[in-house]
């Protein structure tokens, strides 16, 4: 993996490290002075808001790759910062430290987080995991338990109604292709429907959005990512005061931004753009419930999750960092 490129473009991680995503073991390598502060970014069109319009400052590069990558990144110390897989922060949270008013979360429906199905819930025997997810896996892993299910849980990628066809009654998946899955088997959105109004399932197949099910369960926000960094690296105060006015950039254009991925995607204006809005991006209090009751729900006895200072109290850093 290596940094941002001279085009201002992200470099993609190395593919392989998307079929090692755990177990993920502790080598921090640690920064030598005046060595650049690396960023590993999940860059799916839902942190677009966040991402499109950030200017790195002067000292920061930053990588891509899908969440695993990311995790595997952040924990082995090859970057220094990522928007990691909330359930990683919280099985690390003996190390690691998160930003306080960064997240990936949602109250209620996500759309990109699904598990499509041919039977009920209930009669689901095998189901598809991809291997690009820590969150969603731990999640579906949740809600499971909650319903007393225990279907059998096997790592395979590709489309979900290819993978249906082949003989899984279930499959799970996330980001942006969950995202047009989900609105192939729905969709499509016609001038009197919306986004919430679409059924939940057709011709065969059901699409469970997990965040929606969480929501059923607990009546709090789901928090798929926090920004997180080893507590004794935190990032340059000058990285998180460029990602605040990104993100604030970001939402404020959020019908450009959401024009421009709607192109990207294939997916109608109308259906990125409500897909956006519909996220919470400040880890807000009802955020951070959510965060803690999944942390006791899935990762019983975790160390207590850290976050750093909130904005205008961050730390001065000394001359030696
Ligand atoms: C909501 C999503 O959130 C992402 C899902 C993650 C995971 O499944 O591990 C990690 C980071 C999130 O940004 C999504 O990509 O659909």
């Amino acid at each position: 993996m290596s940094g941002q490129m001279a085009d201002g473009g992200w470099q993609m991680a190395q593919p392989e490290a998307e079929s090692s995503p755990s177990p993920i073991t502790h080598h921090p390598s640690p920064r030598s002075p005046g060595a650049p502060y690396r960023a590993g970014w999940i860059h799916f069109t839902n942190v677009a808001p966040i991402l499109d319009s950030l200017v790195l400052p002067a000292g920061v590069t930053a990588i891509t790759g899908v969440p695993t990558q990311m995790n595997a990144a952040l924990l082995s110390g090859q970057v220094d910062i990522a928007n990691i897989s909330a359930v990683e922060f919280i099985r690390n949270a003996d190390v690691l430290e998160a930003l306080p008013d960064f997240s990936v979360a949602v109250l209620g429906p996500v759309y990109s987080v699904n598990l499509f199905h041919t039977r009920p819930l209930e009669e689901v025997r095998r189901v598809a995991l991809t291997a690009q997810s820590a969150m969603s896996v731990a999640l579906l892993e949740v809600l499971l338990r909650e319903r007393g299910l225990s279907p059998v849980l096997e790592r395979a990628e590709g489309e979900a109604e290819t993978l249906l066809a082949q003989g899984f009654d279930g499959v799970l998946r996330i980001g942006d292709s969950a995202l047009r899955e989900w609105y192939g088997v729905v969709g499509p959105l016609t001038p009197e429907t919306t986004m919430t109004s679409l059924p939940h399932a057709a011709r065969g197949i059901t699409v469970t959005d997990l965040a929606e099910e969480w929501f059923r369960l607990t009546g709090h926000p789901f928090t798929f990512a926090v920004w997180a960094y080893r507590k004794d690296n935190p990032p340059p105060p000058e990285l998180v005061q460029a990602m605040r006015e990104a993100r604030r950039d970001g939402i404020g254009h959020l019908a450009d931004v959401a024009q421009r991925h709607a192109r990207k995607l294939g997916l109608p204006e109308r259906v990125v753009q409500h897909y956006l809005w519909n996220f919470r991006y400040h880890l807000e209090a009802p955020d951070r419930l959510g965060l803690h009751e999944f942390a006791a729900k899935a990762v019983p006895g975790h160390a207590p999750l850290t976050f750093g200072p909130r904005p205008g109290e961050e730390r001065t850093r000394s001359a030696a960092d």
